[in-house]
């Protein structure tokens, strides 16, 4: 099976998730994207909502798509939950799989300071998104040959390559989503109907 993994906050989920794992989906012929909410954010400076929420929101995100699905593995761990951990526990149940760890370039331009990142890449295969206009020449020089390597590797293996995702980025975040419902503006084009109702049922982010 070939198999996305996209971690995130997701606080809350928006359009740019959404469309960016439809996007990955179609181009990598994915036949299922796991989005994983993170638990203990331990590289961000303020704790995100409760993980329950973010997940509750996740999946009522995803439902229309049935390639996409919501695991709960770096909520049920305690302590700051390593992407690293998180493939080599769900290595345990795809040993043989093409594996992609799913996310947008911001996060591959910090990725030089993630726990052992150079290890990530044996296990899974990486899919970029474009963002903000962000670039891969401005990745972390010591991330070069890893990044060169994980380019030119073979296709259709379980780990080791790094794709460029084709699409045009959506400039969308869940900093703006929370700082619009924090302003009482709309969210509207950004953030579909049922998810808005479980942010009011539920008082988030006011
Ligand atoms: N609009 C977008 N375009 C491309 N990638 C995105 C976009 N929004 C989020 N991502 C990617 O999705 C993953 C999870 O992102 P996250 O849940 O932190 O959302 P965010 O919008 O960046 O949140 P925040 O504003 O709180 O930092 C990251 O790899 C990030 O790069
Ligand atoms: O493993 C790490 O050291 C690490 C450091 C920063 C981020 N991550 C992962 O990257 C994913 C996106 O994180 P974020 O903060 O951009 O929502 C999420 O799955 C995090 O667990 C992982």
């Amino acid at each position: 099976m070939r198999i996305g993994l996209f971690g995130g906050t997701f606080d809350p989920i928006h359009q740019g998730h959404v469309s960016m794992a439809k996007a990955f989906a179609d181009e990598l012929q994915l036949q299922q994207v796991v989005f994983i909410p993170t638990g203990e954010s331990y590289h961000k400076t303020s704790q995100p909502t409760s993980a329950e929420h973010r997940l509750n929101m996740v999946e009522i995100a995803i439902a229309a798509d049935e390639r996409f699905a919501v695991s709960d593995v770096d909520m049920v761990r305690k302590g700051a939950t390593y992407t690293v951990d998180t493939l080599q526990i769900l290595r345990q149940y795809f040993p043989q799989d093409e594996l992609w760890w799913l996310m947008g370039m911001d996060s591959l331009l910090q990725m030089h300071t993630w726990h052992r990142y150079a290890d990530i890449f044996k296990l899974t295969n990486i899919a970029v998104a474009a963002r903000n206009g962000e670039k891969i020449q401005q990745v972390a020089p010591k991330m070069h040959q890893l990044l060169g390597d994980a380019l030119s590797a073979p296709r259709s293996s379980s780990a080791g390559q790094l794709r460029l995702l084709q699409w045009q980025a959506e400039d969308v975040s869940s900093t703006q989503i929370r700082d619009a419902i924090g302003h009482h503006q709309a969210i509207d084009a950004w953030v579909g109907q049922p998810v808005q109702n479980y942010i009011r049922t539920h008082g988030l982010y006011r």
